[in-house]
């Protein structure tokens, strides 16, 4: 069993320079159903200005850590600690977890990102709120269906709202089951785009599982890669993940040097 290198990049800048908060952590985190392991213990923090990326294939074990991240399954071993006091952090189900749920309208899931806590007793929004998710709406380009019903929307449409929700948030720490699955080529790219800007720019920390693992490479700053078969966890850029001999045993040889490349990619082998 391996485990990656558990140092993020800026970890080596300058010892002169405070590192950037950490928002999350995870001490030798076990995780599994039943108190049966799924994955070699998961060691990492995740700080400010972050941007991670989940992969590997189905099955792997990436929903079920953020399940134990989200506190709705109990670690098998280990320690999760949520950063500092007072923070905020928001969750982006997979879409399809969500469907049945909302008699609800983009605009109105929007506008609720922003209610935490005691605000839940506030009964209208401000107009603050109000400005900003319409912002939120409009980057992600939502406000064309902001007032159409939720589940009639096609899964794209939905996932850029779920995404405007978060940008709306004012979270520290955010956390993404597949956001871009069903989105189209250039969507996905945008939504990329937005979340390394958000991790860049608002100093959030941004978590997100993705299949798409050249997209991956280009915007995240850290790869963890997880192989239930293995059983492995890779935490480490994109060429440290690609050349790890689980990741090739998974994707196959040449998939993965051309990941490595950065050379145009086929569909996977096999
Ligand atoms: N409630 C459960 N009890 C037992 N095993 C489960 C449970 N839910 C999921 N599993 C198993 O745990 C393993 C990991 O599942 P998980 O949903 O975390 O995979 P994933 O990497 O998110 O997959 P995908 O890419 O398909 O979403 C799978 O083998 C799955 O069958």
């Amino acid at each position: 069993m391996k485990t990656g290198d558990s140092t993020l990049p800026h970890e080596a800048a300058a010892a002169t320079v405070p590192p950037p908060e950490v928002l999350l952590s995870c001490e030798q985190l076990v995780i599994g159903y039943g108190n049966k392991a799924l994955l070699p213990p998961i060691h990492l923090q995740v700080r400010r200005g972050d941007f991670v990326a989940v992969v590997g294939r189905n099955g792997s074990g990436k929903s079920t850590w953020f399940k134990t991240l989200l506190g709705l399954l109990a670690p098998v071993s280990g320690r999760i600690e949520k950063g500092v006091p007072g923070m905020r952090s928001a969750y982006v189900p997979q879409t399809a977890s969500i469907d049945a749920l909302l008699p609800v309208r983009p605009k109105e899931m929007v506008l609720w990102g922003r209610l935490t806590g005691w605000n839940f007793l506030r009964p209208f929004s401000s107009p603050e709120d109000r400005r900003v998710a319409q912002e939120a709406l409009d980057t992600v380009g939502a406000r064309a269906f902001a007032h159409r019903p939720f589940r009639e929307l096609s899964e794209g449409q939905k996932q850029r709202a779920l995404l405007a929700r978060v940008l709306a948030s004012d979270a520290d720490l955010v956390l993404l089951d597949e956001p871009t699955a069903a989105m189209d080529a250039v969507a996905e790219r945008e939504t990329m785009q937005r979340l390394a800007a958000l991790a860049r720019e608002r100093r959030i920390a941004v978590v997100v599982v993705s299949h798409d693992l050249a997209m991956a490479a280009e915007y995240a700053s850290t790869l963890l890669f997880v192989d239930r078969e293995a059983p492995a966890v890779v935490l480490g850029n994109a060429q440290a993940v690609f050349t790890h001999p689980a990741f090739r045993h998974q994707y196959g040889d040449e998939y993965a040097a051309r990941l490595g490349s950065g050379s145009s990619l086929g569909p996977i082998p096999g």
